[in-house]
């Protein structure tokens, strides 16, 4: 008894001398040169680390790798928000994905304690720059976010066979439970931030689309194809491992303006529950940026890239390939904003190869569980290589309104599934072309009146109809006419062309007759 008095005796003895030390440090620290300073702080670093009973789990947020957030320390982070809120000193309030339900949650920088079959944790959050950074020359890696997970050494095993499995399993469920689906725009990279948590990289407001697949305009059968796709794609995380593929997706979305596309892109995420990544491809300055800017989205995504024509010159590559410089600036809108599509990278554009190393190059397969969407009015002129099958898989077509999809829109709209105007509207939706946009638009009651009334809005859509059919049959009969005189006068010019030619040959002829005789 007396031995171990003895031992309390003298551990009590520098415990206190240790807790003075740190309750002086503070005011000792201004007095004590920086270099003498930084060596007592590691000293006393070691020092807590060999006789302290306690052990510490760093998690930071980019782990080994610098370029993506890492999943467990986000799922320490849902973990924390959710399971210990009702320990914390210092919660967060919220509406939750409803936007109707609060939700509160731990405040960022708040400590919080655990339990987990009787053994107590201790979770320190922390962004400020660690030891390693003071004495550092790059401060500003060491600078991201960190947890601290502190715990007596008799818990090893317990914290790491089975705690920390069960925080990541429980932070993962959380995050889908609560997610608050995301619509992201990518910003300029002069206003990237490699400070701020995400890099600043994406911007992004809570997804709100209503638009889903009952309310799609569009052939039944096809829409039932799609969302087989989709649901296969979802369910195919094995799969994708075991025929080596990256865990993505292509969609090609084509068609006329108006037919749907976006609504087709708001229909497919809420149809997966996945985010959206509006990626803005006149924004990106070159390949790298494009890179990061994959690296940086998250699984469980739609990455779309809407009128692709429009961003990237892709015609033009192919045609110069084959000499014909004409070619290439044929059809083309010299005021749309295009990006070079030469194969030569100098770090200033975003070129093809960069594009399709963004859909399938090495950095693509990172994460997974990604969908990838171009959109296009104009699928002709993009380059084969970009949406050939495995890279786009999917090509659906958005067409006009035809009698399928409008019956949709006037279930949606007038909640109508039988009229006798259908046969009339059947007849003309055949014979004219108009998309979905147009036929909405006239079925939208604008008054309460007309709301109640859906023989008025019926009777409004044929007469639209009808003029979008004499308007068509005008500009055909227009067109036609422009054709034939533009091929009538291309047969004069080749005639009078042809005259010229005779007469020249005529005169050179007599020439030489001429100087002949006189010759
Ligand atoms: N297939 C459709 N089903 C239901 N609504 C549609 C459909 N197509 C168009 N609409 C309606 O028309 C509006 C415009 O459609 P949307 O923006 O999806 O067309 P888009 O093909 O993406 O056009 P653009 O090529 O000009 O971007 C939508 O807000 C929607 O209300």
């Amino acid at each position: 008894m007396a031995v171990a008095g003895m031992v309390l005796d003298k551990w009590g003895a520098v415990w206190s001398g240790l807790a003075s030390l740190v309750f002086l440090w503070p005011m000792l620290q201004n007095h004590i040169p920086t270099g003498l300073r930084q060596w007592l702080t590691i000293l006393a670093d070691k020092l807590t680390t060999l006789f302290s009973p306690y052990l510490q789990i760093t998690i930071s947020e980019y782990g080994d790798h610098r370029f993506r957030r890492s999943d467990f320390f986000l799922a320490v982070e849902a973990y924390l928000s959710h399971a210990c809120a009702r320990r914390a000193r210092r919660l967060k309030a919220d509406l939750g994905r409803d936007a109707k339900n609060l939700q509160v949650s731990v405040d960022d920088h708040q400590e919080v304690t655990d339990d987990f079959r009787d053994a107590m944790l201790w979770w320190y959050p922390s962004n400020k720059p660690t030891r390693a950074s003071v004495i550092s020359f790059y401060p500003a890696d060491d600078e991201r976010r960190l947890y601290r997970l502190v715990f007596h050494r008799r818990h090893r095993d317990l914290v790491l066979d089975e705690y920390l499995p069960h925080v990541l399993a429980e932070g993962r469920a959380v995050t889908v439970r609560n997610r608050q689906r995301r619509l992201f725009t990518n910003n300029a990279s002069n206003n990237w931030n490699p400070y701020r948590s995400g890099n600043g990289i994406w911007s992004h407001v809570p997804f709100e689309h209503p638009a889903n697949f009952d309310t799609l305009a569009m052939d039944p059968d096809k829409k039932a194809a799609i969302t087989d796709d989709l649901m296969a794609f979802k369910e195919s995380k094995d799969y994708y491992v075991s025929v080596g593929k990256a865990w993505k997706r292509g969609y090609l979305l084509y068609g006329p303006p108006g037919t749907g596309k976006s609504t087709m892109i708001a229909a497919m995420a809420n149809f997966l529950d996945y985010d959206v990544y509006d990626l803005e491809l006149t924004a990106v300055k070159n390949n790298t940026e494009l890179r990061k800017l994959y690296i940086e989205t998250t699984g469980k995504s739609i990455i779309v890239i809407e009128d692709i024509d429009c961003s990237v010159d892709l015609t033009s590559k192919r045609k110069k390939a084959s000499g014909d410089k004409k070619a290439s600036s044929e059809g083309e809108d010299d005021n749309k904003p295009k990006l070079p599509t030469e194969e030569k990278d100098d770090g200033t554009k975003v070129t093809l190869s960069g594009l399709l190393n963004f859909i399938d190059g090495l950095w693509s397969a990172c994460g997974g569980e990604r969908i990838i969407i171009f959109t296009t009015n104009h699928k002709e002129k993009l380059d084969p290589a970009l949406i050939r099958r495995g890279r786009m898989d999917v090509h659906i077509e958005m067409s006009y309104c035809r009698f399928e999809a409008f019956k949709v829109l006037a279930k949606n709209y007038l909640g109508v599934e039988k009229h006798e105007l259908f046969g009339e509207i059947r007849q003309l939706l055949e014979e004219t072309d108009v998309s979905p946009a147009d036929v909405a638009e006239n079925l939208m009651p604008m008054s309460k009146k007309k709301k109640k009334d859906p023989d008025a809005c019926l009777a409004g859509l044929i007469e639209a109809l009808n003029k979008a059919k004499e308007e068509a049959a005008a500009k055909a009969k227009e067109e036609a006419e422009a054709a034939a005189k533009a091929k009538e006068e291309e047969a004069e010019a080749k005639q009078k062309e042809a005259a010229e030619a005779k007469a020249k040959e005529a005169a050179d002829a007599k020439e030489e007759d001429e100087g002949k005789a006189n010759g």
